[in-house]
C-alpha cells in the first residue's frame, strides 16, 4: 500500500559536515516525485535518509523528522531494518547477486525478512514480482540461471522485482537508468509508470527529460557553494517546475545554464 511521506526541517550530517539543510516536503502516495539538482547538492543523501540507508556511513546522522503515514522513522524503538523493508531502494548500477539464480535473487528479499513461506507461495510471489517488474516473459524459461547473466536493463528490472517482492510501500530510486541504454531506460520508465498506482516513488535523476516524462512532482535542490549544505530550493508540480518555476536558480538549471 502506497504511503505518504512528510519531511520536516531535516538536516543531514556526515560526521561534522552538514550535507543537507532544512528540507521540508510532502511526498504524496501513488505518485512519482523527481529530485533534481547539480552534482553534490545532496539528492542521494536526502533520498537515503528516507529509509535510513545513509546510516550505513559511520557517523552519519540526521536532525528533524521523516514520517511515513504519520510515524516518525527516526523515533525510538524503530528498527532501521524494518524501515528498509517497508521502503525499498533501487540503485544507480544494477546490483543483483550475480551468481545467485534469477529466482533466488527475487526470493532473497523475502528470505531476509525471515517470513516463513511454502515453496509454492514463494514460486507465486517470485512470478508476481517478475511480472510486476515487466521481466517475467523474458526470464520465465531461465529462472534458475544466474542473475548476472542477463542484460543490464534486465538486471535493473530484476533488482526492482527483488525490491517489490517484500511488498514495500515506498520505492526510492537513485538514478536507476544512468547505467542503461535508451531502450532499457524506456523499459524502466514504463515500469515506473505501471508501478505508480500502487507505490510512492521517489527518483533522483540527472536527466531533465526523464524527470519531465516520469514524475508528477519535482523538487529542485541546490547548494550556494562547494562545502555549503544542499537545500531544497523549490518543489511543485513537474509541469510548473519545467514551464514556470518560481526561482531563477531553478530556471537556470532546467534550461541548462548551470549544473
Ligand atoms: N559517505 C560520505 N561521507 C562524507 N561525505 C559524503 C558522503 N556521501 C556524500 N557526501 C557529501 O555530501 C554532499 C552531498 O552528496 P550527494 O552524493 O548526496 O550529492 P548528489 O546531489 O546526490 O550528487 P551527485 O548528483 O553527484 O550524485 C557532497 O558534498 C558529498 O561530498
Amino acid at each position: 500500500m502506497a504511503k505518504h511521506i512528510q519531511v520536516k526541517d531535516l538536516d543531514i550530517y556526515y560526521d561534522e559536515f552538514l550535507a543537507v539543510q532544512g528540507v521540508s516536503m510532502t511526498i504524496e502516495p501513488r505518485s512519482v516525485t523527481a529530485l533534481i539538482g547539480p552534482s553534490g547538492c545532496g539528492k542521494s543523501t536526502f533520498l537515503r535518509s528516507l529509509n535510513r540507508m545513509h546510516e550505513l556511513v559511520p557517523k552519519a546522522k540526521v536532525e528533524g523528522q521523516v514520517a511515513i503515514n504519520g510515524r516518525d522513522i527516526y523515533g525510538n524503538n524503530v528498527d532501521p531494518v524494518d524501515i528498509r523493508s517497508e521502503i525499498g531502494m533501487v540503485f544507480q548500477r544494477p546490483n543483483p547477486f550475480p551468481t545467485m539464480s534469477i529466482y533466488e535473487n527475487v526470493a532473497a528479499g523475502i528470505r531476509l525478512t525471515g517470513a516463513r513461506m511454502k515453496r509454492s507461495e514463494i514460486d507465486d510471489l517470485v512470478e508476481r514480482s517478475l511480472r510486476s517488474a515487466n521481466l517475467w516473459n523474458e526470464v520465465k524459461d531461465r529462472l534458475h540461471k544466474p542473475g548476472g547473466g542477463i542484460s543490464g536493463g534486465q538486471q535493473q528490472r530484476l533488482c526492482i522485482a527483488r525490491a517489490i517482492a517484500v511488498d514495500p510501500a515506498v520505492l526510492l530510486m537513485d538514478e536507476p537508468c544512468s547505467a542503461l541504454d535508451p531502450i532499457s531506460t524506456q523499459a524502466i520508465e514504463d515500469l515506473i509508470n505501471d508501478l505508480k498506482p500502487d507505490y510512492t516513488i521517489v527518483i533522483v535523476t540527472h536527466n531533465m527529460q526523464q524527470a519531465a516524462r516520469v514524475s508528477d512532482t519535482t523538487g529542485f535542490f541546490n547548494l550556494a557553494d562547494v562545502g555549503q549544505p544542499g537545500r531544497l530550493i523549490e518543489m511543485d508540480t513537474t509541469a510548473k517546475i519545467f514551464s514556470a518555476p518560481r526561482e531563477q536558480a531553478t530556471e537556470d538549471y532546467i534550461t541548462g545554464r548551470f549544473g
